[in-house]
């Protein structure tokens, strides 16, 4: 779809201020081609026959009263964080009837008279607003879903700011989370060793924002997705789901189902504690199908100070520190973090994969700042640094406007049988489908060897050192035919290749969160 088309498209989308719910009740059976996505092809686990793999749900009925349940709990709620970085929780002392009607809530907003809903229609940040995709207009196909916004704490909003139909049970709904997030940091911070109130001293549970998502049924579910996949970057979510499934996991290169359990709230980890626990638990990426039936709905609910940001300093936990884990990340503060990740979005240097407000738009670990301290493995071959590495022209320029092509070129079909990281896996198949940009968009017509140069013939020019820049976990995928080097000019061109290409390596295998479907801001 060309540029201007899609622009177009969007901006039409968009000026009906109706979001997806519109396109549904006006009848559609097609989706638009700006919901298009990629196919994925990473497999459901239960496709694949495991049925052993299911997120914990942890019951935290008696925690107050019995020390020892509270230990079991508190050393469930430890594995979950390291494994999974998400788990469910059930008894948490917000009633069902409240949970209930907080669902009803959001169904009543996005189901109200449409000349009401769309004076809550923008995409500029207000305490309370509505929109369908939120960066509708950056690179990113669109999702199938319509969002409400809510900033919650520091600040509470003001009754008047906040929409009729729901105005009491968010207010109610948001008083529960609160009180529940000083009782889950307590936990957590037991989890990782310190003292219960620690998560809750250096200010995790002082900023909190909802995002409100209604996913109606969709009449082609399969060409496009609710919410694409992501890691949240917050200090943990509390996310409400409807009756309606579609929230997976990725866990193991598999997509895990957390399906809806009735009273249940589902806890994951986002980037900033992941970064603070100096990767003792995991922020994991999940996502939402699109589905058939509907409208399914959620609340997410964002622990971190992503919309009142404060200039408090993070940066791993002195206390989780040691020789044998020495600090992994530098200091950051949340407004440059978000600054970052969005710049680096917007301007499309680094394609992301969510760039909703709040949300994880890079993965901690890839960010200058709170950015991994460990020297590159490429050091000592003499290569660039990662930010260095990003600033590539080479770079920018293929994966810039090679995203979709990465989706379809990569020859790597069957990840199952692969006994390697995900990491690997993932750095395999876009290694595999740049390699495959480069020769088709570039340098077919050119004669060179990518990886592994031929000695030039005697006498044409300085031999070549080879060097191999894969580490050897991640096999060099096979590629088209590279006649000989035969003369000064082409090494040259070779070599510089070579270094572009390189540097593609050095982020690639560093960069989890450039996706081999299709790397984007949702
Ligand atoms: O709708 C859901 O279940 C998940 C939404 C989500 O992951 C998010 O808003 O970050
Ligand atoms: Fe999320």
């Amino acid at each position: 779809m060309a540029d201007s088309d899609r622009e177009k498209e969007l901006k039409a989308f968009d000026d009906t201020k109706l979001g997806v719910k519109g396109l549904v009740d006006a009848g559609i059976t097609k989706i638009p081609r700006i919901f298009h996505h990629p196919p994925d092809n990473f497999k459901k686990a239960s496709d694949l026959g495991y049925k052993d793999y299911t997120i914990p749900v942890i019951d935290l009925a008696s925690i107050r009263e019995d020390l020892r349940e509270r230990e079991r709990v508190v050393e469930r709620i430890k594995e979950a964080s390291e494994t999974w970085g998400f788990f469910q929780i059930v008894n948490h002392g917000i009633p069902v009837s409240t949970l209930e009607e907080m669902v009803d809530g959001v169904l009543r907003f996005f189901e109200q008279d449409s000349e009401v809903k769309k004076e809550f229609y923008t995409r500029e940040l207000r305490p309370f607003f509505y929109t369908s995709n939120y960066n509708l207009y950056t690179t990113a196909p669109t999702t199938w879903k319509d969002s409400f916004y809510c900033n919650l704490a520091p600040n509470a909003p003001k009754p008047e700011d906040l929409p009729a139909v729901c105005r009491d049970i968010l207010v109610e709904y948001s008083n529960e989370v609160l009180k529940l997030g000083t009782l889950l940091f307590e936990l957590l911070s037991e989890a990782l060793g310190l003292d219960p109130t620690y998560l809750t001293n250096i200010g995790c549970t002082e900023g909190l924002f909802a995002f409100s998502h209604y996913y109606p049924a969709c009449p082609e579910p399969e060409l496009t997705m609710g919410t694409a996949k992501h890691s949240d970057m917050d200090f943990i979510t509390v996310l409400l789901q409807g009756h309606i499934g579609g929230l997976q996991v990725f866990h193991k290169d598999m997509w895990i189902d957390l399906p809806p359990l009735t009273g249940a709230l589902v806890v994951n980890i986002g980037d900033f504690l992941q970064l603070i626990s100096n990767d003792k638990f995991k922020s994991a990426q999940h996502r939402v199908l699109a589905n058939p039936i509907g409208p399914r709905v959620s609340i997410a609910c964002f622990f971190s100070t992503g919309l009142n940001p404060t200039s408090r300093i993070y940066g791993p936990i002195k206390e989780l520190l040691s020789e044998d884990n020495p600090a992994k990340y530098r200091e950051f503060t949340v407004p440059k973090f978000l600054a970052h990740h969005r710049t680096k979005c917007l301007n499309g240097t680094l394609v992301a994969e969510d760039a909703d407000i709040g949300k994880a738009i890079n993965n901690a670990r890839d960010a200058d700042i709170g950015k991994a301290i460990n020297p590159t493995e490429d050091a000592d071959i003499g290569l660039l640094s990662e930010p260095e590495a990003y600033e590539s022209p080479v770079f920018k320029k293929y994966v810039t406007q090679c995203t979709p092509h990465v989706a379809t070129t990569c020859s790597i079909t069957s990840r199952t049988d692969l006994k390697i990281e995900s990491e690997a896996i993932l750095g395999l198949c876009l290694f595999d489908s740049m390699e495959r940009c480069l020769v088709q968009h570039e340098i077919a017509n050119v004669n060179y060897r990518l990886f592994r140069p031929p000695s030039p013939p005697p006498g044409r020019g300085p031999p070549i050192e080879p060097i191999d820049p894969i580490p050897p976990w991640i096999p060099s995928p096979p590629i088209v035919p590279r006649t000989k080097l035969d003369n000064h000019q082409h090494l040259q061109y070779y070599q510089t290749l070579l270094t572009e290409t390189t540097k593609f390596r050095t982020v690639l295998r560093r960069c989890t969160h450039v996706s081999a479907e299709l790397s984007h801001c949702s």
